[in-house]
């Protein structure tokens, strides 16, 4: 009995006290139902086919020795990044972003971007990305509900990619934007709505700018809700995040005029309404910026314009000709509007103040609105000028 246990237990080859050599196949072993259930669904998913490119067929995934780490029960990998990339302090910190969907992975990694960590609930959409872009990069498979957890997107795609805080002076923009580029710039002004910003972002690409400057005090341009609104224009146009006042001329092309658009009070809209050339009477703009910053050091608004450093700035219908020479346009923010470094921007480089007329009565547009009216307005003026 001993010797059929012994032959049971598997021996390929038994020798029997008696001389008899018996060989026998060994008995299969036999696994849990569970595992037999996963290796025959990862069976069939091998067999579904991939909806990838031909020229990145899964055996070309296979060869390029790529491979990928399956999340564990109580991996805490992706909660602990994402709590970095939604904080705008630690983003800037460790420098890192987050990119959702695949649409925008794409694109970025078109650009240049470079990725650290892709989290994703299908394979497939890791095989949809170069693989020569995946060398060195983290690949984490998640389940689908741990990524619509922190994801950002009404319909969340499955991918989630960490990249490293991309620098716009390292970028590739695509060549078609680049033959669209116009001598445009827009600055921001301590824009604080994420929505509106990424709105901007995508008029400001939709419009051919070449670039887009942002002030300290404006919401980060890597927020994940201003990536979600400007729907990719992060990787079609510079922007150029967080910069002091001082700085800001650096970035502007030589005799760029700087215009600020701005709304002007009611007594500028109320006379708007006889004219559209608002520059024909001289006027000046009525209203005085609210210089918050200022305000609180102590010194009142009165006494500072007796000081004569209030900039008086001619104020121009927004399709008056403003594009003559390379233009900049500044748009205030929602809830203080324009900052006294931005008029006395508009003053020292010789532009002045667009103002969009509207119906008497009607308060100031919304900052993105004013954006995209003014920003395809310089559009309009400068395709007129190449046509005559
Ligand atoms: C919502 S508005 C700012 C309102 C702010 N409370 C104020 O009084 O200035 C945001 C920005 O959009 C631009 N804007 C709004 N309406 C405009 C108009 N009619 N013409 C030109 N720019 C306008 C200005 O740059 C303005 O600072």
């Amino acid at each position: 009995r001993r010797w059929v246990r012994a032959l049971r237990r598997s021996p390929v080859k038994v020798v029997f006290p008696s001389g008899q050599v018996v060989e026998r196949k060994p008995s299969p072993v036999k696994q849990p139902r569970k595992a037999v259930a996963e290796a025959s669904s990862r069976e069939q998913r091998q067999k579904q086919p991939l909806q990838v490119p031909a020229s990145q067929t899964p055996s070309t995934w296979e060869e390029s020795g790529l491979r990928y780490d399956k999340a564990f029960p109580g991996d805490k990998r992706l909660s602990s990044v994402m709590t970095v990339v939604k904080s705008r302090p630690f983003r800037e910190k460790q420098g890192k972003i987050l990119l959702e969907g695949r649409r925008l992975i794409a694109d970025a990694l078109k650009a240049g971007a470079v990725p650290k960590i892709f989290f994703f609930s299908r394979l497939e959409y890791i095989k949809e990305l170069p693989i020569e872009k995946l060398k060195g990069v983290s690949l984490i498979k998640v389940k689908f509900e741990d990524i619509k957890d922190w994801s950002d997107l009404v319909t969340p795609q499955g991918i989630m990619g960490i990249f490293a805080k991309p620098d716009h002076a390292k970028m590739t923009y695509p060549e078609t934007q680049l033959c669209h580029t116009l001598p445009l710039l827009l600055i921001c002004d301590n824009l604080r709505d994420p929505g509106n910003l990424g709105t901007i972002l995508r008029s400001a690409a939709g419009a051919g700018c070449s670039k887009v400057l942002l002030t300290k005090g404006c919401v980060d341009a890597w927020e994940p809700k201003v990536l979600r609104a400007g729907m990719g224009a992060h990787f079609q146009v510079p922007v150029i995040n967080n910069l002091d006042w001082e700085t800001v001329p650096k970035y502007l092309p030589a005799d760029t005029r700087v215009y600020v658009a701005d709304n002007c009070g009611l007594y500028a809209q109320a006379q708007a309404q006889v004219s559209n050339k608002a520059s024909d009477y001289g006027w000046v703009c009525d209203r005085r910026p609210k210089l918050h910053k200022y305000e609180e050091e102590g010194e009142d608004l009165e006494s500072r314009a007796s000081k004569g450093w209030l900039p008086e700035l001619e104020v121009q219908t927004y399709d008056s000709d403003w594009t003559e020479a390379p233009a900049a346009v500044v748009i205030g923010g929602e809830t203080h509007g324009l900052s006294l470094e931005s008029l006395q921007l508009a003053e020292s480089t010789g532009g002045g103040r667009l103002l969009i007329p509207v119906v008497p009565g009607v308060d100031s547009l919304n900052s993105a609105m004013a954006a995209s009216i003014l920003l395809f307005e310089g559009k309009r003026q400068l395709r007129m000028r190449a046509n005559t």
